[in-house]
């Protein structure tokens, strides 16, 4: 993983003030949308707020533009105004309600150059992960855990049992093709104790992060996707005497009583790699 994605924040791009504030957020990533955050009046003003915003230094901050579906009234002149921004300006294009590989690939053919993400939150999405996580253009997903909710007509439960099947097809599908995967918005912006706990599952999980509606959440998630510093020691231990190991001859290692073997090294390395790219961010 090149960057962090550990908190991926949505500003409405009708929000000039939200976007202006977000420079100095410590967000990894930031997603301007034009779609469910927009009311269908704003819309076209949305579009020339987030022109002027775009403008803004938003340094090591990713900056994702959510357009509206290419079949919605709106679509496509989002995807037109993406294709005609300054080269540089935006860092990926975000399709909401993929249902399969043919909507990146309408999507691809009015952004010639441009990385793809889907939000994946459509029954037809989680059924097609695979399909969708392979195409050639995407590089990053997000799960759109309201939408999904509402396609569904499932409850709201802490423990998000009736998200876990599709939740875990978008991780499967996303970690075969090497893909970013971030995890859904949790609505109660102000309870920071029921974020910390879905926090901590999207990170067992195996999210690269989460989707944050509120500033007030980014602390939080920065936190619970960043390796701790007891996981940081671990790795650092465990790539000594794995070397130490392979340097007497031996192909296993022992740290804390537990078997230490190169898969293991390589999870740690990535943590530590995790961690350095972490470090070159401002939050
Ligand atoms: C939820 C909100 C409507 C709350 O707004 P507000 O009441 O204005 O909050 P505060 O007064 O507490 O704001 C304090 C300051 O923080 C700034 N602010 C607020 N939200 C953001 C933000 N998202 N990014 C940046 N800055 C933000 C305010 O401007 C205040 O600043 P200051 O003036 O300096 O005091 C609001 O937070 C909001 O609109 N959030 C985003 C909602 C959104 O984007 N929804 C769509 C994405 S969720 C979704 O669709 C997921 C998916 O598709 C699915 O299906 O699950
Ligand atoms: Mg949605």
């Amino acid at each position: 993983m090149a960057r962090p994605y550990r908190s991926v924040l949505y500003i409405p791009a009708a929000n000039a003030r939200a976007m202006e504030k977000a420079q100095t957020l410590p967000a990894d990533a930031i997603i301007f949308d034009l779609e469910d955050a927009v009311s269908p009046t704003e819309k076209r003003a949305a579009r020339d707020h987030l022109a002027a915003a775009l403008q803004n230094d938003y340094g090591e901050r990713a900056r994702i533009v959510r357009i509206n579906a290419l079949a919605t009234e709106w679509g496509q002149d989002d995807a037109r105004f993406c294709a005609a921004l300054p080269a540089g300006q935006v860092d990926a294009v975000l399709l909401p309600k993929v249902d399969g590989p043919a909507d990146l690939d309408a999507l691809a053919d009015l952004l010639p150059g441009l990385p793809l993400w889907a939000m994946m939150e459509t029954p037809l999405g989680m059924l097609n992960a695979a399909q969708i996580a392979a195409h050639p253009r995407l590089q990053g997903m997000v799960m759109g855990t309201n939408d999904l909710a509402k396609e569904l007509n499932s409850r709201f439960r802490a423990d998000r049992l009736p998200m876990m099947a599709g939740l875990g097809l978008c991780l499967l599908a996303a970690k075969a093709h090497g893909t970013v995967i971030v995890d859904g918005v949790f609505n109660a912006f102000k309870d920071d104790e029921g974020l910390n706990a879905e926090c901590q599952q999207g990170r067992d999980m195996g999210f690269d992060g989460k989707t944050l509606i509120h500033p007030a959440q980014l602390a939080i998630a920065n936190q619970a996707f960043a390796p701790t510093e007891a996981e940081i020691d671990l790795a650092r231990r465990q790539i000594d005497a794995f070397d130490q190991a392979v340097a007497a001859g031996k192909g296993v290692a022992v740290v804390d009583g537990k078997i230490v073997e190169n898969l293991h090294v390589d999870t740690a390395r990535k943590t530590l790699d995790r961690a350095q790219a972490i470090a070159g961010m401002t939050g």
